[in-house]
């Protein structure tokens, strides 16, 4: 099993640029089911969660070839097939985000229950609700649910949580159904303008995506279209962390500020410096950073993805910090893993206090999930000594070439099988 080997001590200084975003491609590519004609999507992260989106379109029926770097294409004409089986769905959660379309326009839809997973039980309760208030009978047996519906009708329907994947997969049904669908208390994040705006250009008639009020006017037909997703505010943020965390000096390249100001206004009150360059953010962080308070919240609150990052952070600042987390009920799972490597912090329900400013240690040590994964290896930048990252597939769902990126900008980092590769040539 690949590893993640990282020995801290170095500042990192250069520039990096951030690739298209994985939440808002994977929403995309599903909602190229609802096309009657190929659509092409650039600026798409070599990920392997949107390879486990490409094996889902192509077991539904899509055409799909991902041949030029960032650029996938997707030609969703023959699609006949419904189902999309447990051994994809287990991969990933996000492959819920076909029931909308298919729904939309086969009329039915059959996929594997989603499940629980690192960061809490994860229920897919809100989707079915937006199915079922837009006309969709639902069942379940056999581990998956199955929707159907003669032509979905336009509806009214609050969501109890702002839910990223509820809007973005009811607001995908929506697109075809007859008359007007009104999604209150929808999520804001800028990955739903991005799909809406997707929608829009096929011929989907929305509007107020970004606000908690979307409007969905039904149409007959959504054709082909050619669209770039946005960048990634995680990845930039990951970066961004990793450069406050070393002290160093990083412009991060293709940005939307506007998509990551909690996390700009957060690393401001600790004491970094950040500047809005024409080419992105330069990040210019010190030795010495002033402890914070944060919670996590649906956008424009600050991002729960970036939460690990934050905390990894915060155990390099002299004082006593703390997260709250309030969008999911098991994202600590860092905590153990961190408290490895000398850190101290506490878990008090959904709020963690960080003691910073104990030196860490390098240790071995396991990633739970994607972001878990990330504040580890953000924590091995400045340890004494090597940390030795396992279960690293969680972080490449979400990121793609991060060891390289990261020794590009100065980092003793490398894979195991690197570091074989370097023994056998240097034997
Ligand atoms: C592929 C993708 O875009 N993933 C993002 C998306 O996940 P995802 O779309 O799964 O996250 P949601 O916004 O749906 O989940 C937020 C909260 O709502 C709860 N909930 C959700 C749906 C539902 O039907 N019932 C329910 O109770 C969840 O358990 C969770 O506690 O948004 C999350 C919150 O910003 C991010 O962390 C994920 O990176
Ligand atoms: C939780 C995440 O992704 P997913 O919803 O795909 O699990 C994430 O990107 O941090």
């Amino acid at each position: 099993m690949d590893k993640i080997n990282v020995v801290g001590g170095n500042k990192l200084t250069g520039k990096v640029r951030i690739n298209g975003a994985k939440n808002a491609s994977l929403p995309i590519m599903a909602a190229s089911l609802l096309a009657t004609e190929p659509v092409k999507i650039n600026e798409v992260p070599p990920l392997k969660d949107v390879g486990t989106m490409c094996e889902v379109l192509s077991h539904l029926g899509c055409e799909v070839r991902d041949s030029l770097p960032g650029e996938v294409t997707v030609n969703p004409t023959n699609v006949k097939n419904i189902e999309a089986p447990y051994h994809l769905m287990r991969k990933m959660r996000a492959s819920f985000l076909v029931m909308g379309p298919l729904l939309a326009k086969q009329g039915r839809a059959r996929i594997s229950l989603p499940g629980g997973c690192a960061i809490g039980s994860r229920p897919i309760d809100l989707h079915l609700k937006g199915f079922s208030s837009l006309g969709a009978d639902i069942n379940f047996g056999h581990g998956y649910v199955e929707a159907e519906a003669k032509g979905l009708q336009g509806n009214r329907i609050y969501l109890d949580f702002p839910s990223v994947g509820a809007t973005e997969n009811i607001m995908m049904a929506a697109t075809m159904a007859k008359g007007t669908t009104v999604i209150e208390s929808a999520a804001e994040e800028p990955e739903i303008v991005d799909l809406a705006n997707f929608l829009n250009q096929m011929g989907a008639k929305i509007i107020g995506a970004g606000t908690d009020t979307i409007k969905i006017e039904g149409v007959d037909e959504l054709k082909g279209t050619d669209h770039t997703v946005i960048p990634d505010r995680i990845e930039a943020g990951t970066f961004m962390a990793a450069a406050a965390i070393t002290g160093g000096e990083v412009l991060v390249e293709n940005v939307i500020s506007d998509h990551i100001r909690p996390v700009i206004r957060k690393m401001e009150e600790m004491g970094v410096e950040i500047t809005e360059e024409a080419s992105g953010l330069f990040v210019k962080s010190y030795d010495e950073l002033a402890p914070i308070k944060l919670k996590t919240m649906p956008f424009p609150g600050f991002p729960t993805d970036m939460q690990p990052q934050m905390m990894a952070l915060m155990t390099k600042i002299i004082g006593e910090s703390s997260v709250t987390e309030t969008v999911f009920e098991n994202r600590f799972k860092h905590v153990d893993e961190l408290l490895r490597m000398n850190a101290d912090i506490s878990i008090d329900g959904r709020t963690a206090q960080v003691k910073g400013g104990k030196m860490l240690t390098g240790a071995p040590v396991k990633a739970s999930d994607l972001r878990a994964g990330a504040s580890l290896i953000l924590a091995g930048l400045i340890s004494d000594g090597k940390t030795e990252i396992s279960d690293i597939h969680h972080i490449e769902r979400g990121y793609y070439n991060m060891v390289e990126r990261l020794q590009d900008l100065g980092a003793n980092i490398w894979r195991n099988e690197e570091f074989l590769k370097e023994a056998v040539n240097n034997s």
